[in-house]
């Protein structure tokens, strides 16, 4: 296929992206957005993350229309998009509760935006088809909205935000309505989606691990304010600041680096009722970590790990360790 049915061409042909300059937004007193500047990568896959009240939801508003800044300005695809209505701005938007039309079969729902522009009928056809097959829907194509999961619901709305071809893919939590297992599978689709597409995507979460698994790239928003941009891997290995070491989930500091609990493996020795621990990070810097003593959390899969102990280190014991993977192995 040349032309991918949700590919975003740019005026140049390009992938486009989102340049926020100065945005200030004000509700009353309260400063929701703090002068705000962010360039979101064209083509990439861009996860906008922060906690509760951080001001995401507000940003992602002001980027698609819905709201407008006191100050500051929104480009998209080179052009100055800060006060166009939405419909005008080549942005496709999907929620965490998607309003779909309810009387209308999925394949009419995702042809909705292509029928109102008044496009021919084999055109649409076609590209429903084509839309409907790269989410994974052609089989629920005549079925109305209340007859599909909420999985299904989530992708329906993706088709028909790239059925009128957008630059840019705003998407506030729309995995966030979702249980665990499913928000999972979704996760891993709407990168494999992306990579397919490449269209310009900026998706809300405040769901770390859902960030570092899938963007490209990660802003933290936090009071309103950038903390950070940067790859996963920046973030993880180089938090510009304590709140953003902190708020990408559970870090202690051995050997003087940073160890999250991605970077441990765990080998349980049954005979002992002892653990061994490896931290690849730090065996690369020479060091080696030997755990004594486990206590499950009780609330959580995590399990904390007590008394770390680092040989030849004169580590400080009682460093804790928060392990993932010690739960899944132990369970086996
Ligand atoms: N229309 C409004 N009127 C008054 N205050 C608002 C309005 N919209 C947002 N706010 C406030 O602005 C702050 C940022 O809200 P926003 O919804 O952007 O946060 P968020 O990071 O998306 O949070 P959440 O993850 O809880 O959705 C919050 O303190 C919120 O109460």
């Amino acid at each position: 296929m040349s032309q991918h049915p949700g590919r975003s061409g740019g005026r140049s042909g390009e992938p486009s992206g989102i340049v926020v300059r100065g945005v200030h937004r004000k509700f009353g007193d309260f400063v929701a957005l703090d002068d705000v500047d962010l360039e979101v990568k064209p083509g990439g896959l861009t996860a906008l993350l922060g906690p509760s009240g951080g001001g995401k939801s507000t940003l992602l508003r002001i980027i698609a229309g819905l709201d407008y800044p006191d100050r500051g300005t929104v480009e998209i695809a080179g052009q100055d998009a800060t006060f166009l209505p939405p419909q005008r701005r080549s942005v496709g938007f999907v929620f965490q509760h998607y309003a779909a039309f309810k009387h209308l079969t999925t394949a009419r729902n995702v042809a909705f935006g292509l029928e109102i522009r008044k496009r021919p009928k084999n055109e649409v056809a076609e590209k429903v088809q084509e839309l409907l097959e790269l989410v994974h829907l052609e089989q629920f194509a005549d079925r109305l909205p209340s007859q599909l999961s909420g999985g299904q619901r989530q992708r329906m709305a993706l088709a028909r935000a790239l059925a009128v071809e957008p630059e840019v893919l705003l998407l506030d939590e729309p995995f966030g309505a979702l249980d665990a297992k499913v928000r999972k599978e979704l996760r891993d689709w709407l990168r494999r989606l992306h990579d397919e597409v490449h269209v310009t995507t900026l998706f809300v979460t405040h769901d770390q691990e859902e960030a570092l698994e899938v963007a490209d790239e990660i802003v933290v928003i936090n009071e309103g304010r950038i903390e950070q941009v940067g790859s996963p891997g920046d973030l993880y290995d180089r938090p510009a600041n304590d709140f953003v070491m902190s708020f990408l989930g559970p870090v202690t500091r051995l050997a003087g680096e940073l160890v999250r609990p991605h970077d441990v493996e765990v080998l349980l020795d049954e005979r002992a009722g002892a653990v061994e621990v490896t931290v690849t990070k730090l065996l690369r810097v020479g060091y080696e970590v030997r755990a004594e003593t486990l206590a499950a959390d009780g609330s959580t899969p995590w399990v904390q790990l007590n008394r770390v102990q680092v040989d030849e280190l004169g580590l400080q014991v009682g460093a804790v360790v928060w392990l993932r993977a010690l739960v899944v192995r132990a369970a086996a």
